[in-house]
């Protein structure tokens, strides 16, 4: 089955035995829970999209593996051009969900672990390359999700994996066996690892001899034995739980999700093993993912932006103030910011180049420089979203009052606009702006802006590597006409 369908995928995980934890209890049904359907709404359309004829080119390709036609998300970049569509690709799910729609986790560890694997084989002789090759044609053949899985709760940051009080704050080999490994740990803010049929491990960060124990990748299926998962709430969740929730939650139907998995002494068959002891390749690994995720942000938050950017302009109508000259140059500068972030996108991906292993790496110094601009213009763009929207984007009431038959004709009386648009349509974009900028969807679009892919000062560093300043000195030296 190499391309589900949205109704397929939902009923695959159906079938899967996830044990997943909500308000501290054990949910059986998770695929139906009010708080966990939207997201997986949302990772369903990355599968209802690559049936459409009109985004077959964006959302499909050809694996260079089997050479069948699947899914993108499931793809390695073959070229340049792949490293655009993936972009072209997150735009347009970002603007058909305005959410985070989780699936590029996987690609992006399915990229990364492809031409590291191919180079710990290189010099250590293992067979991790082929072990993957295989695990990746059986997720090409089965359009599976996954979860790639990278941030460990770290414990003390100041302190290495091998120096905390509690080693299983990074995730670790606890047994070497001939059939297999051991590991045990957790991963934090693992985003739609509840909706993924299987999880892709990587170490968080570079290691050094002492750390080789934690210096491992592998797959796992969502219900291996000892696996399970605590799911992190978001702000206004429990308006999903409200009898008839629709307007007061902005975004109904989608939404993004992030859950702490544990690995409680979870047995891993060699054959799905990536990684084991070769310290030195942890930093490679993790300098990859971080570098195409930090890519994949330049086309997931932009089309999301595009949508909030709507909204706005969809507010400023129904309030009557969409004329006002200051208005406009909002607009203006919200969509100036979001460009700038699409350029980045485009930018590292046109300038990729190819790995060892034969598929296409971004380039990292624009890849970083993107991420950097994504933890800052979102959240400037909600804050114009915000002015352009309103106080009463914060401070109406809820949807019962609108309806009640006590007051709902007050709510809707003293909350019109514009005269030729229903109080209604006014009160259904502010609680969308409302969901992007402090609800539900703030999570995907502001802190996981952020965070996500790494902290503001992890891409200061790779920065600081690529710039080659000893370059643009001799630049200003020999115009200048230095010589020492
Ligand atoms: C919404 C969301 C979705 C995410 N999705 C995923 C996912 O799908 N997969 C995944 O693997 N990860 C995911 N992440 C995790 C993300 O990569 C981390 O949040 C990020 O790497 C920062 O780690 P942290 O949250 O533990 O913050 P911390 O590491 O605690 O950082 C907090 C601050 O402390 C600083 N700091 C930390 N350590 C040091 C140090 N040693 N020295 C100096 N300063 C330090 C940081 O620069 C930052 O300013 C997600 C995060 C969010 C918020």
């Amino acid at each position: 089955m190499p391309l589900m369908t949205g109704e397929q995928y939902i009923e695959s995980l159906r079938k899967l035995k996830t044990k997943v934890f909500v308000f501290g209890e054990r949910v059986e049904n998770f695929v139906d829970h009010p708080m966990i359907r939207p997201s997986i709404n949302s990772v369903a359309m990355t599968y209802e999209l690559a049936h459409d004829p009109q985004y077959e080119d964006l959302m499909t390709a050809t694996s260079n593996l089997t050479g069948n036609k699947v899914n993108r998300f499931c793809h390695l970049h073959q070229n340049t051009g792949d490293l655009i569509k993936k972009v072209k690709m997150q735009r347009l799910l970002g603007q058909k969900t305005a959410s985070c729609f989780q699936r590029c986790v996987g690609m992006d560890a399915f990229n990364s672990i492809w031409s590291t694997t191919y180079e710990i084989d290189k010099k250590h002789g293992t067979h991790y390359h082929e072990n993957f090759r295989k695990y990746l044609e059986y997720v090409q053949e089965n359009d599976l999700t996954i979860d790639g899985a990278m941030t460990d709760p770290k414990g003390d940051r100041s302190l290495a994996p091998s120096q905390q009080e509690d080693p299983d704050m990074f995730v670790h080999i606890v047994e070497k066996r001939e059939d297999g490994i051991v590991v045990r740990g957790a991963k934090a803010h693992q985003t739609g690892s509840i909706n993924s049929h299987e999880h892709l491990i990587m170490p968080t960060i570079a290691m050094k001899e002492d750390d080789k124990a934690f210096a491992v990748s592998f797959a796992v299926p969502s219900d291996a034995e000892g696996v399970f998962m605590i799911y992190g709430r978001q702000s206004c969740d429990t308006r999903k739980l409200e009898k008839n929730a629709d307007i007061d939650l902005g975004n109904k139907n989608f939404g993004g999700q992030e859950a702490l998995v544990v690995f409680d002494d979870v047995f891993i068959p060699w054959d799905k093993v990536f990684l084991c002891e070769e310290y030195e390749f942890a930093g490679v690994l993790v300098e990859r993912f971080a570098g195409y995720h930090r890519q994949s942000y330049g086309g997931c938050k932009v089309g999301v932006g595009d949508v909030l950017i709507g909204a706005a302009a969809v507010a400023a109508e129904y309030n009557g103030a969409s004329k006002a000259s200051h208005i406009k140059d909002k607009l203006i500068e919200m969509t100036h910011l979001n460009e700038t972030l699409y350029c980045c996108g485009i930018a590292c991906s046109a300038e990729g180049y190819p790995t060892e292993a034969g598929n296409y790496q971004i380039d990292m110094l624009l890849a970083n420089v993107c991420k950097q601009n994504v933890t800052r213009f979102p959240y400037e763009i909600g804050r114009l979203a915000e002015d352009i929207a309103g106080g009463l984007m914060v401070t109406m009431p809820s949807q019962a009052d609108f309806d009640s038959e006590e007051i709902g004709s007050y709510c809707h009386k003293y909350f019109k606009g514009n005269g030729k648009v229903s109080t209604e349509n006014r009160m259904r974009i502010l609680r969308f702006i409302e969901n992007m900028c402090l609800g539900s969807s703030a999570v995907g679009y502001r802190t996981e802006s952020m965070h996500g892919a790494g902290s503001p000062q992890a891409q200061r560093i790779m920065i600081a590597r690529q710039s080659n300043i000893e370059h643009k000195k001799e630049l200003a030296k020999n115009i200048a006409g230095i010589k020492e």
